[in-house]
């Protein structure tokens, strides 16, 4: 079995609801690395620091007591993230925290920590760990890398329905969908530097493919490599 397996791919591709599954299939950990760039989107916003001061906020990354830990709660979540104690597994998903984090996970001084901390995660062994960089960058050396995609339109529907789903149809907090597609496309945008298919990530379109089908895709590619 490949021990490391990395998800790569852009907002809504699929990620982080196929890594847990397949991580749960395999009985391997599982890390979802936006959540700790989105936590420290989070605190920054929080303190209303300078977004574009990378030096401090590598700072801040560096010493945050940031914590992804089992959920504890069964209200969806695939993860309890907790920063000095206060849980924020909800509040990293916020438009807020989605339209800052681009501009903080662009800073090399946050990268640097960041990427430190996911090698040390995953050098405990069998680790499905999905982000933006993973196979090329944070774990160059993977058994198994795969590059999940599709079309914007279809990201930012998955998207949309995953807030009607949360928020209520009738909220008026909700965004609009011609919203939520362009905070989408801003962020494919943004995420452009640091987004890095690795050369010998396998890519795997899942436009027309529902999350069963893209699960037995990626387990073909598991089995292969047994
Ligand atoms: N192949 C798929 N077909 C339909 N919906 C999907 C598919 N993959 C994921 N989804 C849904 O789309 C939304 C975004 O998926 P998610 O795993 O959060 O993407 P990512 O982690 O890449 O941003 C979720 O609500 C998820 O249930
Ligand atoms: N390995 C990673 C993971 C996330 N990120 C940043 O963190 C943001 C949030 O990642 P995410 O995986 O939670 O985003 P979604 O794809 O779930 O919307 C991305 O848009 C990137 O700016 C990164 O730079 N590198």
């Amino acid at each position: 079995m490949p021990g490391r397996i990395a998800i790569d791919g852009p907002a809504g591709a699929g990620k982080s609801t196929v890594g847990e599954h397949l991580a749960r299939r395999l009985g391997y950990l599982y890390c979802d690395t936006g959540a700790m760039y989105r936590a420290v989107a989070w605190l920054a916003l929080h303190r209303g620091m300078d977004l574009n001061n990378g030096a401090a906020l590598g700072e801040l990354a560096e010493k945050a007591d940031i914590v992804i830990s089992k959920p504890q709660i069964a209200d969806g979540r695939q993860y309890t993230v907790t920063v000095h104690g206060r849980d924020i597994t909800w509040d990293i998903r916020t438009s807020q925290v989605g339209r800052a984090v681009s501009t903080v996970a662009g800073h090399p001084e946050v990268r640097r920590v960041l990427i430190q901390q996911q090698r040390a995660i995953a050098s405990k062994g069998q680790i499905v760990m999905v982000g933006r960089d993973i196979g090329s960058i944070v774990l160059p050396d993977a058994e198994l890398k795969l590059y999940l995609t599709a079309s914007l339109h279809e990201r930012a529907r998955r998207r949309y329905a995953e807030m009607v789903e949360r928020m209520g149809e009738h909220n008026p907090a909700l965004p609009s969908f011609e919203e939520v597609m362009q905070d989408v496309e801003k962020r494919d945008q943004d995420d452009q530097a640091n987004m890095r298919p690795a050369p010998d990530a396998i890519i795997v379109d899942t436009d027309h493919l529902n999350i069963e089908q893209v699960l037995d895709t990626i387990c073909q590619y598991v089995e292969e490599k047994v």
